[in-house]
């Protein structure tokens, strides 16, 4: 496909150095461009009996049931399934047996209670989505690498079902690490990651991060929150509650286990700059009353409460600025420009503009994030003396650092001027891409590549709303004017910059969608 193709050629051609968490395309392609379990259906189906089933509960188990140890045959589905490589172990007694099985496939067994009449009456179900063939491989995951035990890190990801979560676990499962998941659902989703439900180095939990959590961990990224002005204002009080208290307990945990720490924090704390482009030293316009209050106050408060940890406790933090990202799995009623344009524009609806479309933003593939994130969470300082630049010298800090874990305080950012951040790898990082858009630019983009997509003469021409297919709605209360990252810092830092073309991104995007219109699940 043509956009492998550049994307590879870019890999090793534009000379920079490719790092561990450089995934080939095509891997991280085939865990989104398939039907996710829980975008499909379930074909309810009946087990063979045992020849001789158990007479009772305490036999219900794996070894008396041959069908959960063996290669069985689904007669509804057609196929064969393998679940003997895969098996999950559950109580004698469990009510529920499930079995994570090929990439795309999943029985779960419901036996009511526990009696030979009543195992008769259970029900199974194979989960397949339009299409597939339910099962028909030994090892039903993606290939991960191997580490050894000093190469893999416990990774803790909040927020790891959503959109960017999922993508970094991804390429977390991917690099061969152990993640854990900790999610509350409220914007996440698990068929995001059904892909990963069962394999050993994997584990979701249900957890909300305003409660406190004892676990063991090597690194945290600390995602969890709604990103979508539609999701985080539906309920200020938790958003402000999930970014205060929230990253309060996570902070605490890293500071337990002495883990390191990345907050995923946001463009959205420059509010409506006066500075453009911004650079990480711009402290930002913000409207404390306002309806973006609760997000934008929420992860400065959250910024805030990582650089007091660091000071005072000396956990080793990150602080990664995320500006507009888009990509495959952001959910299609997100409410986001990209996400509801791209939707619009497949169903032939008229694009929403809000205001006059003149407004810019700066919008980075879901990938390049990724890249940038995991970059930053494993940057260490230059231990080069050239780099070591009076600015980025530790400040006299009375009471500074008590751990001999963090290489460096962090220093006052300097308003413009010669700074080498080699050195600094805990101060704030803009990730975004730069290149600007006006929101009109975006939705003519987005016509043209849905068109392509959908591969007929004129999607424009399809799409109801007047003559240019636009929707003009009122511009939404501090919404700002314009955004674009300076990315010098992790140009510098980081040797990172983004590879994906707006175009190529869009079109990635669109294609997802268009193959879930396709499924039906759209
Ligand atoms: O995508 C992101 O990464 C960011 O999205 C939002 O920030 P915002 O820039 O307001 O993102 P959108 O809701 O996608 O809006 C972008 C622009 O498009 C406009 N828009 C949005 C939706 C739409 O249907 N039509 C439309 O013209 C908005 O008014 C805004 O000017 C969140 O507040 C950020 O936390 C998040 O980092």
């Amino acid at each position: 496909m043509e956009m492998a193709t550049q994307s590879e050629a870019q890999d090793t051609q534009d000379g920079r150095i490719l790092h561990e968490w450089h995934i080939p395309l095509d891997d991280l392609r085939n865990l989104y461009f398939r039907p996710a379990l829980g975008s499909g259906y379930l074909i309810p189906s009946t087990p063979p009996r045992p020849a001789h089933p158990p007479a009772a509960a305490a036999h219900y188990n794996s070894a008396a049931f041959p069908t959960y140890g063996s290669r069985q045959r689904f007669p509804s589905s057609g196929s064969t399934s393998s679940f003997g490589a895969n098996q999950v172990q559950t109580h004698p007694q469990s009510h529920v047996q499930i079995h994570s099985a090929a990439s795309n496939a999943s029985i779960v067994t419901l036996a009511s209670s526990a009696s030979p009449s009543q195992f008769a009456r259970s029900v199974s179900y194979v989960h397949a989505p339009p299409g597939s063939s339910a099962g028909g491989y030994d090892n039903p995951y993606p290939p991960t690498r191997v580490l050894t035990s000093f190469e893999k890190r416990r990774i803790l990801v909040t927020g790891g079902a959503g959109f960017v979560g999922s993508h970094l676990v991804d390429r977390l499962m991917l690099m061969g690490h152990e993640v854990i998941v900790l999610d509350n659902f409220f914007t996440g989703q698990k068929s995001n990651l059904s892909h990963w439900i069962g394999h050993p180095n994997f584990e979701l939990l249900r957890h909300d991060v305003v409660n406190p959590l004892l676990i063991e961990i090597d690194q945290i990224y600390h995602l969890a929150c709604p990103a979508s002005p539609i999701s985080y204002q539906a309920n200020q009080v938790k958003t402000i509650k999930t970014n205060f208290i929230g990253t309060l307990n996570t902070l605490g945990l890293a500071k337990r286990t002495k883990a390191r720490f990345l907050l995923a924090s946001t463009s959205e704390v420059y509010g409506d700059p006066d500075v453009h482009p911004q650079p990480e030293w711009y402290n930002g316009n913000v409207n404390p009353t306002g309806p973006r209050a609760c997000y934008d106050e929420g992860k400065r408060v959250a910024e805030t409460l990582t650089y007091g940890y660091f000071y005072q406790d000396g956990v080793d933090v990150r602080v990664a600025r995320i500006f507009n990202t888009y990509g495959p799995r952001m959910q299609t009623d997100d409410g986001r420009v990209v996400s509801n344009f791209i939707v619009q524009a497949l169903k032939g609806e008229p694009l929403t503009i809000f205001g006059d479309g003149s407004q810019t933003r700066s919008f980075m593939f879901i990938h390049d994030l990724i890249d940038g994130l995991i970059g930053l969470m494993n940057a260490e300082p230059s231990q080069n003396p050239d780099h070591q630049s009076s600015e980025s010298q530790p400040p006299d800090l009375s009471g500074g650092p008590t751990s001999g874990d963090v290489d460096q305080p962090v220093p006052d950012l300097p308003h413009g001027g010669e700074v080498d951040h080699r050195s600094d790898v805990h101060s704030p990082v803009n990730l975004g891409n730069p290149a600007e858009f006006t929101v009109r630019e975006l939705a003519d983009l987005v016509a043209e590549v849905v068109e392509e997509v959908k591969n007929r003469p004129s999607a424009r021409s399809t799409i109801d709303g007047g003559d240019d297919g636009i929707r003009q709605l009122p511009m939404p209360k501090d919404d700002p004017r314009q955004r674009r990252p300076d990315t010098t810092r992790a140009r510098e830092l980081l040797d990172w910059e983004p590879r994906w073309m707006l175009r190529d991104g869009l079109k990635e995007m669109a294609t997802f969608y268009w193959d879930r219109m396709k499924e039906g699940s759209l």
